[in-house]
């Protein structure tokens, strides 16, 4: 499609307003452009070739003509001198000249109409834009062979619509089209449908599509065969009368329509437009028509629809804000293609004879005009066939997205019963296990009872055992004892059955939350939850039994020291009365003052032998083993009144005695090194911890250091080949006594005398107070 050949300096302003619209991609877009007026004069036919006319146009260029023009007539002769004067018996020649968009001349064929009108528009039919075409002209001066043309030459209108198919076969990879054609007439005022004959059909402003002729039929055509067909059709059709002027004369105004809708299928964009091509019937002036009657009649109609549509042109030219459109049919029909939303182009044919001088006249002043007029173009992109489709799309997808979202409320509803089903499984199951979990506590609280009951039975039975001699009175306390105490472990084979049954069914339902868990991550901080309560309830449960065992054990513990209590208040008595007597054997004393030291927390502290006179002698230290005595003390008889006073008593022999080489003989020296070294360890612990002086910031320090060279003299006795008691000294105690102290507590805990040897010994206590200590222990 070619470039508009736009000339004038006002449409190429008009074209430079329009190309950007052109590109626009989203519509409705707006602008204002003038209507395109072309002016074609035809030839004159056989009439007006004769004498008794002349030509009254005369085409300057492809954009001027001049009316009327001004004629190098001949010399005016008047009683035979050539006057310098026009004749004034003569009209004066008007000799208008004319400008308009495009002049087209007698040789101009339809081909050439097209193309600088019609053709341009269906670049922006192709854009969206509504495009009109109407051909204005006086009866017989070329409307209808310039729209519609012959078979030897086509009008514009065939043109026109095989461009349009050209275009459509074109950009058919691009965008879908559907094109739909009507043909209506308007005579005598009335709109018929050339392609249905029939009713006269109504015209309906309607708010969005303008007027719209009721009841018309759009006929879909898919090809341009069925176009001209339909063409065809419609122009045989519409009302046609011979006039003075024209014998073919088309006596109505014929509307042709192209709705015109194409989708793009990329941007799946819709845009539509509307091609208006009108062929206007004939103005003529009645005294030409030469007819009265009928014939008057449809001339006064045509001439006031054409009178309508001059004001309306006026109008708009004046820019009035009101244009008549309503006077007339015709004007109602064209008031999209002159004053909305079209671009318009008008073809003013004229006769070039002075036969038509008025009529041509009266058209060229008209198509003056109508060159001032505005349209107000917009492109249809956003139209309804687009709103529809886009609803139809959007009303799929909501539909779809509803489907969507009920589908996803179906499974959330199902889900959620799902959940509360588990729920239900999970609160049923933790209800389970807190009644195992209270049974269990039952059970176990009754079974801890019985055994710690059985327990102290047995005991009684031991201490009745000691009591009792062998009588029948033992024997029944014994039996009576032994059948409680029998059912007692019945009773806890029972119980502990029952525990291990519930601790089972326990475990289980644990597990399975824990699986459920599992499975429905969702439930795992309900699970987890619950498991903590559980766990709670089970600690809560667990100090409540203990609680339950301390209170028993208090009880027993009172019956006891009850027992005790008589049973030393007995004791005391029966020695008191047997030393008394003289009874009491130094045995008896013994134990008895071993019972008072038990009572009291002391504990007899045994040496291997007595400390030979050698041990006097402070310069050399012999040899032998000495066995250090604590200090005897006499028998205080001030002190005989209670228990709680102190009895000198000689210490018990030791039962055993193992030197250092008899350990060395059992393990060798490693095995030696380890025990004392173990057994410095731990009693150097202890000892710090039952003195309490573990509670000071020095003893602590002094423990540590202790404890750290014990270690290291583990650690070198491991690898030592040789060791001997006398290492004990090499111990770097802060204080020595600290340290006898110690190896005191090593022989009470084990119970065992450790040989260690006086020179061994006195190593320690090289410190002469210590010394002194010694001797004096020695003396003693
Ligand atoms: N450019 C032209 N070249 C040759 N012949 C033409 C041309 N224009 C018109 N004619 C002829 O002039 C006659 C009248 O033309 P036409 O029927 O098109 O006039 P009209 O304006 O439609 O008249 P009416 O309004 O009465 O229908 C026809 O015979 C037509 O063939």
């Amino acid at each position: 499609m070619g470039k508009p050949e736009f000339k004038s300096p006002r449409h190429r302003n008009a074209l430079t307003k329009t190309r950007p619209l052109l590109k626009a991609k989203q519509g409705p877009v707006r602008s204002s452009a003038n209507v395109r007026v072309v002016v074609r004069v035809r030839p004159p036919n056989e009439r007006e070739s004769g004498d008794n006319s002349r030509h009254v146009v005369k085409i300057v260029d492809d954009q001027v003509l001049i009316f009327d023009p001004k004629i190098n007539s001949q010399a005016f002769f008047y009683h035979g001198v050539e006057q310098k004067g026009r004749d004034l018996l003569r009209k004066a020649n008007k000799d208008l000249q004319f400008m308009f968009d495009k002049v087209f001349g007698y040789e101009s064929s339809n081909a050439e109409i097209f193309e600088s009108t019609t053709k341009n528009l269906i670049n922006s039919l192709m854009d969206g834009y509504n495009c009109s075409v109407f051909a204005y002209g006086a009866t017989g001066a070329g409307k209808t062979y310039t729209m519609i043309g012959n078979n030897d030459n086509p009008g514009i209108t065939f043109l026109t619509m095989a461009e349009l198919f050209k275009a459509r076969e074109n950009l058919q990879g691009e965008r879908s089209f559907e094109l739909g054609i009507s043909y209506i007439e308007v005579y005598n005022e009335m709109v018929q449908d050339l392609l249905n004959p029939g009713a006269p059909l109504q015209l309906r402003d309607d708010g969005r599509y303008g007027v719209m002729v009721a009841g018309i039929k759009v006929h879909k055509i898919d090809n341009p065969d069925e176009l001209f067909a339909l063409l065809d059709k419609g122009n045989s059709n519409r009302t046609q009368h011979p006039t003075d002027a024209n014998a073919e004369s088309s006596r109505s105004h014929a509307v042709f329509q192209v709705y015109i809708q194409m989708e793009m299928k990329s941007t799946r964009e819709v845009r539509a437009a509307k091609l208006s091509m009108i062929d206007l019937a004939g103005s003529e002036r009645g005294s030409v028509t030469g007819y009265g009657g009928a014939r008057f009649a449809e001339g006064a109609n045509i001439n006031k629809s054409l009178l309508a549509l001059g004001n309306c042109i006026n109008s708009l030219a004046d820019g009035q804000r009101y244009i008549p459109y309503r006077d007339s049919k015709l004007t109602r029909l064209l008031k999209d293609s002159l004053g909305g939303n079209c671009q318009t182009v008008m073809v003013a044919n004229v006769s070039p004879s002075s036969l038509s001088y008025d009529d041509t006249y009266n058209t060229l002043k008209y198509a003056t005009r109508a060159k001032k007029i505005k349209s107000d173009v917009k492109k249809n992109v956003v139209n309804v066939e687009l709103h529809v489709g886009e609803y139809v799309k959007i009303v799929e997808e909501l539909k779809k997205e509803l489907e969507k979202v009920r589908m996803q409320l179906t499974e959330k509803v199902s889900e959620k019963k799902v959940d509360s089903k588990l729920s239900i499984q999970l609160s049923k199951m933790i209800e389970d296990r807190k009644r195992l979990l209270d049974r269990m506590y039952n059970v176990e609280c009754s079974e801890n009872m019985v055994v710690l009951r059985r327990q102290l039975k047995e005991d009684a039975d031991a201490r009745l055992s000691g009591l009792l001699n062998a009588t029948p009175d033992k024997e029944e306390a014994h039996r009576r004892l032994g059948n409680m105490v029998s059912r007692f472990h019945r009773q806890e084979d029972t119980l502990k059955t029952e525990l291990t049954e519930i601790k089972l069914a326990k475990l289980d339902l644990e597990t399975k939350t824990d699986e459920l868990a599992r499975q429905h991550p969702e439930m795992e901080k309900i699970v987890e939850l619950a498991n903590e309560r559980l766990i709670s309830t089970e600690k809560h449960y667990q100090v409540d039994l203990m609680q339950k065992k301390c209170s028993l054990l208090e009880e027993e513990l009172k019956s006891r020291a009850n027992l005790l209590e008589k049973t030393c208040k007995m004791l005391q008595s029966c020695y008191l009365q047997l030393r008394g007597h003289g009874f009491a054997t130094d045995l008896m004393c013994e134990e008895y003052q071993s019972l008072v030291n038990h009572l009291q927390g002391r504990k007899n502290i045994t040496w291997d032998s007595p400390i030979d006179s050698g041990l006097s002698s402070t310069s050399s230290v012999s040899s032998t083993d000495v066995e250090v005595r604590p200090p005897k003390r006499k028998l205080n008889d001030e002190n005989i009144n209670g228990l709680n006073h102190t009895f000198v008593m000689e210490p018990p022999k030791p039962k055993v005695k193992v030197c250092a080489e008899e350990l060395m003989a059992k393990g060798g020296i490693d095995f030696l090194n380890a025990v004392i070294t173990e057994i410095f360890y731990g009693v150097v612990s202890n000892l710090f911890v039952e003195r309490n002086l573990y509670k000071t910031p020095n003893a602590i320090r002094k423990k540590r250091e202790l404890c750290h060279a014990i270690k290291d003299k583990r650690a070198r006795a491991v690898s030592a080949t040789r060791v001997n008691a006398a290492d004990l000294c090499n111990y770097n105690v802060p204080e020595r006594d600290e340290f006898v102290t110690i190896v005191i507590r090593v022989m009470i805990k084990f119970n065992k005398s450790v040989v260690i040897r006086p020179n061994t010994f006195l190593m320690f206590f090289k410190n002469e107070n210590r010394k002194e200590d010694v001797e004096q222990t020695r003396r003693d």
